[in-house]
Formats: structure tokens, C-alpha cells, sequence
């Protein structure tokens, strides 16, 4: 089965083809284009919608499109079928505007005009969290999940092929290290402690803040309004306002300069934390690291020598979301799973 992958990010536009069967994904073509950030989620739609178009038809035939969902709300992990309900709950950005917004618009439209059905896989708002971790301490503000879902289960799934287990039985920790930072603890298959890395919770990325101090978060909104705020803990801050770089190999680059092995040392330190903490709710079987930022060697070594007291760290540098959608396709299209539809099964509401 042939499937045509729709991945758009903050920084680029990865598109690619895949040949799918019971033994795994197997990329055919992939393309990947850099974009400067759009003015608008209509406009960057239009800017993306015409290398979409173009190598949909270069790539034809293909047998169902998957794509990155963006930020649909919280709802459970599995594959969703891309409909009108879920097109206009990423244009009007009900939830959030992100890039990946963009995916199942683009899907729906070329899932029309080659008769091929379209799914939307483990999107960046599946939130499995167990109540007892939505309590923060502030009522009437929960805690919320919104991670790298559909690399964190994907790899999580190698993880347990290589310690011998299942999936849906093995306690981990995981970590993905990319323009975000998420980290995720698993039990019985599912994400049921993680952070929010698109804005509050969590280690720093490359360009978002992370936990903060309050008093910090206050002074800020204050002084420079609400949008002004959102767009300095989610865009400009992280390694981006402490160094002002978000290009991690950039960074290790310059790992010689005192201030930047600090800053780094920051990092590496508040990932491992993050994920000992996670694991104070059951210990893990393994840790694992994976997402762009685990090829970062010396930032990998000091989150193992963290934490392989604990348990063993696994490493899966890169991202595994072309094969992870191909494959969610794949499940839906061979009735291995029973793809849902996302206002059948909204549980909650997420704000932005
Ligand atoms: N070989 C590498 N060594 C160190 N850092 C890297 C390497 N490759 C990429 N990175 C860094 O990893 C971070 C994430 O890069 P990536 O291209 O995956 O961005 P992204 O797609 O926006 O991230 P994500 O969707 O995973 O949040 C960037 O800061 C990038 O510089
Ligand atoms: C929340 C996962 C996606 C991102 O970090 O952009």
C-alpha cells in the first residue's frame, strides 16, 4: 500500500511517499522545503498548498494520505478520519494556531480530488493524562498535554520491540528533544503523565521557555499585553533569547564559550529532571531520547550519566513521523484499527 505523507512545522514543509505493509513504513521519495514564518495560517496555507499539489501529482498513485494533526483539542491517541469538522477546527485554529494546522486541509483536498480516504494520526493535543496529573495547584488552571505524540509512541513502541515487550505492558520514559521539548511517561500503551510543550510546562527548547517563574510570567503580560507575552515564552525565548540561536548544532558549535556550556548544561539538566520526575509516578522499565535534538551528543551524554542509574536510556536520534503516519494509515485502511471521528470523541476543551 502506497501512502503520501503530509507533515507541515513551524520551519518546513516535509512531504513524502511511503510504501506500508505488516513488516513497517518504507520511505519511496520525501521532500523537505524550508519556509520563513507566514503572517497568517491562511496565508501560509496558500504559500505551502501549491509544492502539496505539485508533488501529489508527480507521486500519484497512492492509496490513502496521512497528516500531522495540529491543535485539535484533547482527544485520545489512535487515527482520526480527516472530515469538514476537523478542517475548520484547524482553520479557524478553534484550538491554537500551528503550522501543522495546515496538514488535514490539504489532505481533505487532495483525498477529493484522488478519491483516496485521508487520516489524521496521534496529533500534538492527544491528551491520555491520568486526572490525578491535570491537578496543578491553581484551580481552575489544569494541566494540559500537548507533546510530540506521534513521535513519542512511535518510538516507544521500538523501545519495547528491543527490550522484548509489549508495548501496551511496559512502564517508560520518554523525551523528545526537537524545536520543542516534550516528555512523556507511558503505562499500559498510553501517555498518562506529560507536559505542555508548546507553552508553560516542561524543560526549555530551542525556542520556548518552559517552566518559568510565575512572578516572571506576571511582570510580563503586564508590562507588554497578552500576545506580547505569548510570543516571548513561545517563540523567543529558550536557547533562541539566552544565546539568540535556536539552531542547536549552531550552539554545539559554540560549546566552548562559557556561557553557552552553561546554558546547555541548563538544558540537559532540566530534560533529565523533567524526566525523573515523570518517573516518581512508576518506575520505568527505560528511559528513551529521540526528535532531532538527540543527535546532540554532549547533551545526550549528560542526560544518560543523569539518569542510567535508574534505568537503561535508549537513544532514537531523528524523527519517525513520516513512518508513523504511513503506518497509522496503514492500521486504519487494513482494519487493524477503527479510525474515530474527532467530535465523536472530544473529551474536553483545550484553550490555546
Ligand atoms: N545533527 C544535529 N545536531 C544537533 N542538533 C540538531 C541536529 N539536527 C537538528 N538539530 C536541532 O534540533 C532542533 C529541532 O530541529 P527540527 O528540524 O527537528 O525542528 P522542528 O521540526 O521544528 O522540531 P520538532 O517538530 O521536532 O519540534 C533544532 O534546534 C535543530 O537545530
Ligand atoms: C507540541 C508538539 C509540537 C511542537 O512542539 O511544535
Amino acid at each position: 500500500m502506497r501512502v503520501f505523507a503530509i507533515n507541515p512545522g513551524s520551519t518546513s514543509t516535509k512531504l513524502a511517499l511511503l510504501e506500508v505493509d505488516a513488516d513497517g513504513a518504507r520511505l519511496l521519495r520525501e521532500e523537505i522545503a524550508r519556509h520563513a514564518p507566514a503572517p497568517s495560517l491562511a496565508a501560509d496555507l496558500e504559500r505551502r498548498r501549491g509544492q502539496v499539489l505539485s508533488l501529489a501529482e508527480a507521486w500519484a498513485p497512492f492509496d490513502a494520505l496521512a497528516a500531522r494533526g495540529g491543535l485539535l483539542g484533547p482527544l485520545p491517541a489512535g487515527v482520526y478520519v480527516v472530515d469538514e469538522v476537523m478542517v475548520r477546527a484547524c482553520l479557524e485554529a478553534v484550538h491554537g494556531a500551528h503550522p501543522a494546522n495546515l496538514a488535514a486541509p490539504l489532505a481533505l483536498e487532495l483525498a477529493r480530488r484522488y478519491g483516496v480516504p485521508a487520516f489524521v494520526v496521534d496529533p500534538p493535543t492527544v491528551d491520555e493524562l491520568e486526572e490525578v496529573n491535570r491537578i496543578s495547584g491553581a484551580p481552575g488552571v489544569p494541566r494540559r498535554s500537548r507533546v510530540h505524540a506521534l513521535n513519542l509512541r512511535y518510538t516507544a513502541r521500538k523501545v519495547a520491540d528491543e527490550l522484548g515487550t509489549r508495548f501496551e505492558e511496559v512502564p517508560l520514559v520518554g523525551a523528545h528533544l526537537g524545536g520543542g521539548t516534550s516528555v512523556v511517561r507511558f503505562a499500559r500503551g498510553r501517555m498518562v503523565d506529560t507536559n505542555d510543550a508548546l507553552l508553560g510546562e516542561g524543560p526549555f527548547s530551542p525556542n520556548r521557555a518552559g517552566t518559568v517563574p510565575v512572578y516572571g510570567v506576571i511582570e510580563k503580560t503586564a508590562r507588554d499585553g497578552r500576545q506580547a507575552a505569548r510570543n516571548f515564552f513561545g517563540r523567543a525565548s529558550g536557547f533562541k533569547g539566552l544565546l539568540g540561536t535556536d539552531d542547536l548544532r549552531r550552539v554545539e558549535a559554540r560549546l566552548d564559550e562559557p556561557q553557552v556550556r552553561l546554558t546547555t548544561d541548563a538544558y540537559a539538566l532540566q530534560v533529565a529532571k523533567y524526566m525523573l520526575g515523570l518517573a516518581a509516578g512508576e518506575r520505568p522499565q527505560a528511559f528513551f531520547l529521540t526528535g532531532a535534538g538527540a543527535r546532540f551528543g554532549y547533551v545526550v551524554r549528560q542526560i544518560e550519566a543523569r539518569l542510567s542509574w535508574a534505568a537503561p536510556v535508549h537513544v532514537h536520534p531523528g524523527e519517525f513521523e513520516m513512518q508513523a503516519l504511513a503506518t497509522g494509515a496503514w492500521r486504519a485502511l487494513t482494519g487493524q484499527e477503527n479510525p474515530k471521528r474527532m467530535d465523536e470523541v472530544r473529551h474536553g476543551s483545550a484553550g490555546l
